[in-house]
């Protein structure tokens, strides 16, 4: 199974329909030499552009959603299309609803086959932690010889959300991230920990440049279930391209049976 992963820069003075046009292009561009195409968080917006979240926010079927849709299916691609500012109405006079960090997954048919809502929100007292609702639910998605399992940036930081994707089946993990340089060591140590502990592949595809005067780390990441590194991008913006072997997961469970001897 191939594999790209899509490091891009949320430039503030790029208009967002641009920068969504110019997505789906680098997308398409990976007809023929991926199967599986992922991006990263909040990538219309920025994930630290915490006073755009309500101007920018879309309903589930909007824009970012048609955009990667017609993507997916021009480059015949599975496509983790990261994530964007979903507003969920809640009846109220005022329209405002609730926001969530949601992610959309769509088949080589440009069918959506799952959506994601962050459920570990980032940022403590502020931003992203009271902007947004949290998701309850865990999301995995059977792609051809791998199930996939989704989270986004922050909940990296949660190992115990990561053995309950195992407990669902989950052979690998995508990780869309606008994760901050000046926690970049974390970034790639904890990757590398998820998949040691969980015997899976770990993509992690984070967000280059700075916006919001954040810093972003880049250095996306592939592991495999043995914790070997098989890619890591540089900061800039960059195509990360890997070749997955599923049948690793299972020679890996297999040979160092650990996964067994859970306890609790
Ligand atoms: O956990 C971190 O250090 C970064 C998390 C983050 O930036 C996010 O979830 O948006």
């Amino acid at each position: 199974m191939r594999a790209s992963l899509i490091q891009i820069a949320v430039d503030p003075d790029e208009p967002v329909d641009d920068r969504r046009a110019r997505v789906a292009r680098l997308v398409r561009e990976e007809r023929g030499v991926a199967d599986l195409v992922v991006l990263p968080e909040l990538w219309p917006t920025g994930a630290f552009a915490y006073e755009a979240f309500g101007a920018e926010a879309e309903p589930l079927k909007g824009p970012t959603y048609e955009a990667m849709a017609a993507a997916a299916r021009d480059a015949g691609v599975w496509l983790h299309a990261g994530s964007f500012v979903e507003r969920v109405p809640d009846g109220a006079a005022d329209g405002a609803g609730s926001l969530y960090n949601t992610s959309l997954v769509f088949s080589p048919d440009g069918e959506l086959v799952a959506s994601y809502r962050k459920i570990h929100r980032f940022g403590f007292d502020k931003g992203e932690a009271v902007l947004m609702a949290a998701g309850e639910d865990l999301v995995t998605v059977d792609l051809p010889r791998l199930t996939v399992g989704v989270a986004t940036c922050y909940d990296l930081r949660f190992p115990e959300l990561f053995r309950g994707l195992v407990d669902a089946g989950a052979q690998a993990f995508v990780i869309p991230a606008g994760w901050p340089a000046r926690r970049r060591a974390h970034w790639t140590l904890l990757a590398q920990a998820r998949a040691v502990e969980n015997q899976a592949y770990v993509l992690a595809c984070g967000t280059a440049g700075t916006h919001a005067d954040v810093e972003q780390a880049g250095h996306s990441i592939v592991v495999d279930p043995w914790g070997e590194v098989l890619a890591e991008a540089g900061p800039g913006e960059e195509t990360l391209r890997v070749v997955l072997d599923p049948a690793k997961v299972a020679s890996t469970r297999e040979q160092f049976p650990a996964l067994k001897d859970r306890v609790l």
